[in-house]
C-alpha cells in the first residue's frame, strides 16, 4: 500500500513547522479503518497524532495496510487513560480480542505479500511497522524491533502471540508484541474440554485459573496441549477464544530426557515476570523479543529439571541459530566508521560490573574472519577449569606465568579460562577483515622491518608520522610523556562530549527503579582524546618480527601471577627488572556489548568480590549517538589473560593503557596494551590507574575501597573531603 517512498511531508529539520496533510491520503487511511469496522470519529484523532508521531511520513502509516494506524487505534494512547485502559485491557472481552485479531490479520495478510524475507533490524524512530514486529510505544519517542521469522504460507497456519494476555510483559502498557512463532498450527482446546483435564506426559493438561503474578493479576484460561504425536511441540493458549497461543518446541532429546519433565505454566510466567522486570526495565532500548524467547526457553529448561538437574543446550541452541542465521556479517555502524584518535577517560572502568558468576559459555566457534566467537552461554559457575599453578597461562604464552602465594593459605585465584587473545561473544560485532583495510592503512611496499627502513611507512601516519616504537621495541619517551600527561593532567587536553553518553544511559539505566519511566541520560562528562599506536600487520609488506609489531609478538617479559599482602587480592609483578616503555601485556577478554554488560551487571550476584570489565570507548564521541549494542567492553571475568590480575593505583601507576590499532582501522574496536611509565624494579608490584571516578555515587557497581596507598589517592582524598565538611556534634 505505500504509495511513494519519499518523505514529501516530512520535516526532516526537527523544527516544529507543521506540513499540509495530504487530504487523500488521509481519507483513504480512514477509509481503510472503515473496512476493519473503525469509526471515522476513532479513526481521526488518531491519526492526526499518528502524524506528528512519525513527523507527516505517510510511508510509515501507509505500511503494511496501515497497520500502525490499526495498532495505535487498538492501543489508544492517550496518557489520561492511561490506567483506566490498563484495567479494561487486563479484562478485555473476547469479542474485542476478536476485533484486534481481525484489524491485524487484515493489514498482515497484505503485508505477508510484501516481506517475504524480513531480516533482523533495529530501527530508531520513525518506525516502519510490518508483520514480525514488536513495537513499544512511548509518549515521545519509538523504537521498533523487527524480529526474524519463518513465513507462514497463509495467514490461517500462522500462530500468533497476544499481548492482551499479558504473559509476556503483564503491567507495561501500551506493548504490541506479533512474532508468528510457528507455522505449524497448533492443537486448539476448546475451554470445554480444558478445565481440569490434566493427564501426563504425551496428553493434555490445563490450568483454568486466575493467577496472580508478582505484579499485577493475569485474567483468563491458560492451557498446555502436548500433543501425542509430538512430544516436542508444546501450545500455550493465551485467551478464551484460543485466539493466541505461544508454541515451544523443544527438541527432541530434551522431549526424551527422563529427568525433565514440562514445569508449571505459573511458574514460567512467574519467573519470566521477575526476568522481565529486572532485565528489561528499559524496555526501549534493550528489550529484544528473541532474547525474551530465549529466556523463556532457559526458564522451562531451568525448571524442568529443577534446580539440581542437568544442564540442557537444546533449546537454547536452536534459537541462537537463528539468531547467527539473521545477523548480518558488517553492522552499518562499523562500516561508515572513520578512523580516529579519540579514547574516552574511563570512568569507574573495572567497576562496571561483570562480577555475575551465572553466565557460562559452552561451545566456541569461529566467525566469518576466523576471529573464535563464543557460540552460546548458559548458567554455568561451576564449570570454569582448575588452574596450572606452574603457568596460568596453560602454555598460551610464549613464556609461562607461575601463580604465587606467599603467605601461604593455600588460596588460588578464582577460576577462568585463560586467552591470549580476545574472543567475541556473537552480540558484538567485531569484523577484523583484510578487506577492511584500505591502501593506506598498511604498507604494502614495505620488506624486512618498517623500522629499519629510511623512511617512515604509511603505518606511521597514526602517530604523526613518526613510529611509536624505537628499534629496542620500547615505546618512545616522547609518545609516552604525552600520554602519561593526558592521564594525569586531563584538564590540559581537549576533550569531546558525547551527544547522548552511554556511560550516562548506562547509569540511568541500572539506577532507574520504574521501568516506565521517562528519563533522560545525564550530560557527558566529556572524554579525552587519546592517542593510539598503529602497529603493522597482515596486509602490510614487512615481515613478522618488524619493529612495529610490539604488541602482536605477546608477553616476552618474565610474570607472576601473586597474592597481594593487602586487601587488594592477587597482582601481577615482573621478576626481571623492565626498562621505561617496555610493553607488558594486552588486556584480553571477552569483547561484549554494552547491553550484554549491562545484563551481566544486573544479574551479578553480588558474590564477585572483584570485577573485570573495560570499556572500548574510545570512539564514542565521534559517534554522535551510539547505542547500546554498538558500544564494545572487554569483560576478563570468565575469560582473560594475566591483565585481569592488575590493580590499581591512583596517579602514580607504574604501567599505563594505550589503545593500539592493529586489525579494524576504525577505533571502535581496539585493543589496549600496557607500557611500563618508568623502570620497574623486579618484584615490583605492577599497577594500572583505572581511572576510576571515587565521587561518582551514582555508578551502577559502586567503586572499591581504595587501597592503592599512593600519595595521590583520589578515594583517600575524597574521604578527608567529606570529613571534613561533616558537622561535628557536641
Ligand atoms: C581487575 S581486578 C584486579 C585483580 C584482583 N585483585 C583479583 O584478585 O582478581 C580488579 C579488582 O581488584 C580489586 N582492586 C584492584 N585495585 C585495588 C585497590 N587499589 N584497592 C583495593 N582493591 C583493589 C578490586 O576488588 C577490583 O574490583
Amino acid at each position: 500500500m505505500a504509495k511513494s517512498n519519499g518523505n514529501e511531508e516530512n520535516d526532516d529539520t526537527g523544527l516544529s513547522m507543521v506540513p499540509p496533510i495530504s487530504k487523500g491520503r488521509f481519507d483513504a487511511a480512514i477509509r481503510a479503518m472503515a473496512g476493519i469496522g473503525v469509526l471515522k470519529e476513532t479513526a481521526e484523532p488518531v491519526l492526526h497524532n499518528l502524524l506528528k508521531l512519525f513527523r507527516y511520513n505517510w510511508v510509515h502509516i501507509e505500511a503494511d495496510n496501515y497497520l500502525a494506524l490499526a495498532d495505535a487505534i487498538f492501543n489508544d494512547s492517550d496518557p489520561k487513560d492511561g490506567q483506566k485502559r490498563q484495567a479494561n485491557e487486563t479484562n478485555l472481552g473476547a469479542d474485542q480480542c476478536n476485533k484486534k485479531l481481525k484489524a491485524k490479520q487484515c493489514c498482515q495478510n497484505t503485508a505477508s505479500k510484501m516481506h517475504g524475507n524480513d531480516k533482523r533490524e533495529l530501527v530508531e524512530a520513525p518506525p516502519q511497522p510490518g508483520r514480525g514486529t514488536l513495537r513499544v510505544a512511548r509518549a515521545h519517542s519509538q523504537l521498533l524491533i523487527k524480529e526474524p521469522h519463518t513465513c507462514p504460507s497463509t495467514a490461517e497456519d500462522t500462530t500468533f502471540v497476544e499481548n492482551n494476555s499479558s504473559v509476556l510483559c503483564h503491567g507495561q502498557d501500551r506493548q504490541t508484541f506479533e512474532a508468528p512463532l510457528a507455522t505449524k498450527r497448533p492443537q486448539v482446546v476448546s475451554p470445554s474440554t480444558r478445565k481440569d483435564a490434566h493427564r501426563t506426559s504425551g496428553a493434555l493438561y490445563a490450568v483454568d485459573q486466575k493467577y496472580e503474578g508478582d505484579s499485577g493479576a493475569h485474567e483468563g484460561n491458560w492451557a498446555v496441549a502436548c500433543s501425542k504425536d509430538s512430544p516436542s511441540n508444546t501450545e500455550v493458549v493465551l485467551s478464551n477464544t484460543g485466539a493466541g497461543k505461544l508454541s515451544f518446541i523443544y527438541n527432541s532429546s530434551l522431549a526424551n530426557h527422563s529427568g525433565f519433565h514440562l514445569p508449571d505454566i505459573k511458574l514460567i510466567c512467574k519467573k519470566m515476570e521477575a526476568r522481565c522486570l529486572r532485565k528489561y526495565k528499559s524496555l526501549e532500548r534493550n528489550f529484544s523479543f528473541m532474547n525474551l524467547l530465549k529466556d523463556t526457553c532457559q526458564c522451562i529448561v531451568d525448571l524442568g529439571f529443577g534446580s539440581s538437574g542437568p544442564r540442557h543446550e537444546g533449546i537454547m541452541q536452536t534459537l541462537l541459530a537463528q539468531d547467527i542465521m539473521s545477523k548480518p556479517s558488517v553492522p552499518p555502524i562499523l562500516q561508515s566508521k572513520q578512523a580516529n584518535s579519540s579514547f574516552i577517560r574511563p570512568n569507574n572502568l573495572m567497576s562496571l560490573g561483570g562480577t555475575c558468576s551465572s553466565h557460562a559459555v559452552a561451545g566456541v566457534g569461529h566467525n566469518s574472519s576466523n576471529m573464535p566467537v563464543i557460540l552460546h552461554k548458559l548458567h554455568i559457575g561451576a564449570n570454569r577449569p582448575p588452574h596450572d599453578v606452574n603457568d596460568i597461562t596453560k602454555g598460551e604464552e610464549r613464556l609461562t606465568i607461575p601463580i604465587i602465594n606467599e603467605i601461604g593459605n593455600g588460596i588460588l585465584p578464582p577460576p577462568f579460562h585463560y586467552i591470549p587473545h580476545n574472543i567475541t561473544l556473537q552480540e558484538a560485532y567485531v569484523n577484523p577483515s583484510l578487506a577492511r583495510i584500505g591502501d593506506d592503512n598498511c604498507c604494502s611496499d614495505c620488506f624486512g622491518d618498517c623500522l629499519a627502513q629510511s623512511l617512515p611507512c604509511a603505518c606511521a601516519a597514526e602517530t604523526g608520522g613518526e613510529f611509536a616504537y624505537t628499534t629496542d621495541g620500547l615505546l618512545k619517551g616522547a609518545f609516552l610523556d604525552s600520554c602519561i600527561s593526558m592521564l594525569q593532567e586531563p584538564h590540559k587536553h581537549p576533550q569531546f562530549y558525547c551527544k547522548i553518553c552511554p556511560n550516562e544511559r548506562m547509569k540511568m539505566e541500572v539506577n532507574s527503579d520504574s521501568p516506565n519511566t521517562e528519563m533522560n541520560p545525564g550530560p557527558c562528562k566529556g572524554h579525552l582524546t587519546r592517542k593510539f599506536i598503529k602497529e603493522c600487520w597482515k596486509k602490510c609488506g614487512c615481515t613478522r618480527n618488524c619493529g612495529n609489531r610490539v604488541v602482536q609478538q605477546g608477553i616476552t617479559h618474565h610474570l607472576q601471577v601473586f597474592l597481594t599482602p593487602g586487601k587488594k587480592g592477587w597482582g601481577l609483578r615482573s621478576t626481571e627488572e623492565l626498562p621505561r616503555g617496555a610493553f607488558v601485556c594486552e588486556y584480553v577478554g571477552e569483547i561484549l556489548t554494552n547491553i550484554e554488560l549491562y545484563d551481566r551487571t544486573i544479574q551479578k550476584t553480588g558474590k564477585a568480590k572483584h570485577t573485570y570489565p573495560l570499556l572500548l570507548d574510545a570512539d564514542w564521541g565521534t559517534e554522535g549517538v551510539l547505542k547500546d549494542e554498538e558500544a564494545l567492553c572487554l569483560d576478563a571475568t570468565f575469560y582473560g589473560n594475566i591483565a585481569r590480575f592488575i590493580n590499581h593505583r591512583c596517579i602514580d601507576a607504574n604501567i599505563i593503557g594505550i589503545p593500539v590499532e592493529i586489525e579494524t582501522p576504525d577505533h571502535h574496536y581496539y585493543h589496549l596494551a600496557f607500557f611500563t611509565t618508568r623502570v620497574i624494579e623486579p618484584f615490583e608490584e605492577l599497577t594500572w590507574d583505572y581511572g576510576i571516578d571515587f565521587d561518582d555515587v551514582d555508578h551502577p557497581v559502586k567503586a572499591f575501597k581504595c587501597r592503592c596507598g599512593s600519595e595521590f589517592c583520589r578515594d583517600k582524598a575524597r574521604i578527608l573531603r567529606s570529613k571534613s565538611r561533616t558537622p561535628v556534634v557536641r
